[in-house]
């Protein structure tokens, strides 16, 4: 009987990167003053046992990392393992521990590469797993539920954190200190409860299976950069990561991605010198920038990033940048995906 039930689970890979969620505090009174990426996969499997009644799960650890430190090596390591795995025909579903810091940068950029309908699932915590009322064992639960779970998939690439579902595309750490910390502007797909997905809306935008890029045909990422706007800013950022040998820099621009004037001709100059310059938002809440609104794109041969976030925008610039460095595709790019 117990041999039935295994084989009826899901198998599911656990790809481990270190993170908060393999993270270790002094005391359990450390919940915000700890070190990343201490615990090896298997531990953090051994600690939630009742992974064994959601699917038949096994651990990898790719690298132990704290997220900050993600490189794009790092991000095509990952990439290129989760695309073996999602060719085996007996791995159903994969879920990558990650630290919350850039999760949803690598959630995004596996959401343009994995050419897979199975579920990819990318989850950390906000408190390392030694602190009181930690958060990693309850998301890693969740994260396996869905990810074990045939209705996830061709739904691109998710994200559990705080029972929610999210899309990878669209969420983005909006705080730093509370568990509640992914939000995404337009709103979780779904809830997880008690291992159950409830799915509520599925994403508009290309992704996985539907999209262009494959991640099996990448083998570098290309330098893009990212400088921030705000009062009295100069132009000296800008012109420096253009001397570095940015293909593209994204201005994360005030508001409507407004661009000081201060900066203005240094932007036109480092397109003129080939550089693509990508205007986003650093607004909070989530931006939302129009072409020819605020700067005249068209004539500037500038993109936009609509909602995209910074962040965002540099992992979707890196990828587009592969194919094309036509500005024109870059923008139906940033449309579409
Ligand atoms: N909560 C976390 O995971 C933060 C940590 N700095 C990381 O991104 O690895």
């Amino acid at each position: 009987k117990e041999v039935e039930t295994q084989q009826k689970l899901a198998n599911v890979v656990i790809l481990a990167t270190g993170g908060t969620i393999a993270g270790a505090g002094a005391s359990a009174a450390n919940s915000a003053t700890y070190q990343a990426a201490k615990l090896g996969i298997d531990k953090l499997i051994a600690g939630v046992p009742e992974l064994a009644s959601l699917a038949n799960v096994r651990g990898e650890q790719v690298m132990q990392i704290a997220s900050e430190s993600i490189t794009n090596d790092n991000l095509l390591q990952l990439g290129k393992r989760v695309a073996e795995l999602a060719d085996d025909k007996n791995v159903d579903g994969i879920v990558i521990t990650h630290g919350t810091d850039t999760l949803e940068e690598t959630a995004y950029f596996l959401n343009l590469v994995e050419k897979t309908g199975k579920p990819i699932v990318v989850v950390g915590s906000m408190r390392p797993g030694t602190a009181m009322s930690a958060d990693g064992m309850l998301n890693l639960y969740n994260a396996v539920a869905v990810a074990s779970d045939k209705q996830s998939r061709g739904k691109g690439v998710l994200v559990t954190m705080n029972d929610e579902i999210q899309s990878g595309r669209d969420v983005s750490k909006s705080v730093n200190i509370k568990t509640e910390a992914f939000k995404s502007a337009w709103g979780p797909m779904g809830m997880v409860v008690e291992g159950k997905s409830y799915w509520f809306r599925l994403p508009a935008k290309r992704h996985t299976m539907d999209s262009e890029f494959d991640i099996k045909k990448i083998s570098s990422l290309p330098a893009v950069d990212i400088a921030y706007g705000y009062g009295n800013v100069s132009d000296t950022a800008y012109k420096a990561l253009g001397q570095a040998g940015a293909k593209a820099i994204i201005h994360a621009g005030t508001g409507n991605g407004s661009v000081s004037s201060r900066v203005v001709p240094a932007l036109q100059e480092l397109r003129k010198n080939g550089v693509q310059i990508i205007r986003s938002s650093h607004v909070n809440a989530g931006g939302f920038v129009l072409r020819n609104a605020e700067q005249p794109d068209d004539k500037n041969d500038w993109v936009v990033a609509h909602d995209l976030n910074p962040q965002k925008a540099r992992i979707l610039a890196m990828v587009a940048l592969t194919k094309t460095q036509d500005s024109k595709e870059l923008q139906r790019i940033f449309w579409e995906y």
